[in-house]
């Protein structure tokens, strides 16, 4: 059975002070999830520790926006495995595209911290898409299987959820239809040796598209950047229909 995952990505939003705020306002909306899905909240590093506290206990899982591939070392910046764990994180994004768009990760990087997250006990959530111009061109089907080809080497597929984001739909209002998502996650899908893969769709995901998202028979949850940052949206979403 594919399991259900709603996921929140913070990107670089909220304070700890805004995120007990957020909370406050989230939490008594669960009290009607049903109980098939699982949610998932990725705030910042630095609020990490505070929904941590605060979630333990509740139907709320905890995820990470990047890890670093060693286990420990001289790597200014980075956040290692097992300090995620440690404070209860569950999940962690790996290989968004702002990461590879800003910061330079390439799929060596981001196959080598997609196994590193599994080493410590992680789930990672891998991130996959085209930009605008490589659709045009016709290049969609090519580039997700490029990708997954190079990122999922000897990557464990009973431990990983694949979130598809096509790059001009990310921050843009410019939702994917949801039968082309459909599609080509189901492109994906055919290309994984474990066919139970959870595999999600992000990009521009709302209160009002949320619905006949989660209505296509191959997706099995959101990524949700913009939407999960106000309690309500963000409930309406994981209380979908
Ligand atoms: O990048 C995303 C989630 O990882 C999607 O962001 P938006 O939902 O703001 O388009």
């Amino acid at each position: 059975m594919r399991k259900i995952v709603i996921a929140g990505n913070w990107k670089m939003y909220k304070t700890q002070a805004e995120t007990t705020e957020f909370l406050q306002g989230f939490m008594p909306e669960l009290e009607k999830t049903p109980e098939d899905r699982e949610v998932v909240i990725c705030p910042p590093f630095t609020a990490l520790d505070a929904i941590s506290r605060s979630l333990h206990g509740s139907l709320v899982q905890l995820g990470a926006q990047n890890i670093h591939w060693e286990d420990n070392g001289a790597f200014t910046g980075e956040v290692a495995g097992s300090m995620l764990s440690e404070i209860g994180v569950r999940y962690v994004i790996v290989g968004h595209s702002e990461r590879r768009q800003y910061f330079g990760e390439t799929d060596e990087s981001v196959n080598k911290r997609l196994l590193s997250a599994q080493r410590h006990g992680l789930i990672p959530i891998l991130c996959v898409g085209e930009t605008k111009q490589q659709r045009d061109a016709g290049e969609t089907e090519s580039i997700i299987t490029n990708q997954l080809e190079k990122d999922l080497v000897n990557v464990d597929q009973q431990r990983l959820v694949i979130a598809y984001e096509p790059i001009w739909a990310i921050g843009t209002g410019d939702t994917c239809e949801s039968s082309e998502a459909n599609r080509v996650i189901g492109l994906i899908r055919s290309q994984l040796s474990n066919a139970d893969v959870t595999i999600q769709y992000g990009g521009s995901v709302k209160p009002d598209n949320i619905d006949e998202i989660m209505a296509q028979p191959e997706i099995d949850g959101v990524l949700v950047g913009g939407a999960s940052l106000q309690p309500a949206s963000f409930a309406r979403i994981v209380n979908y229909q």
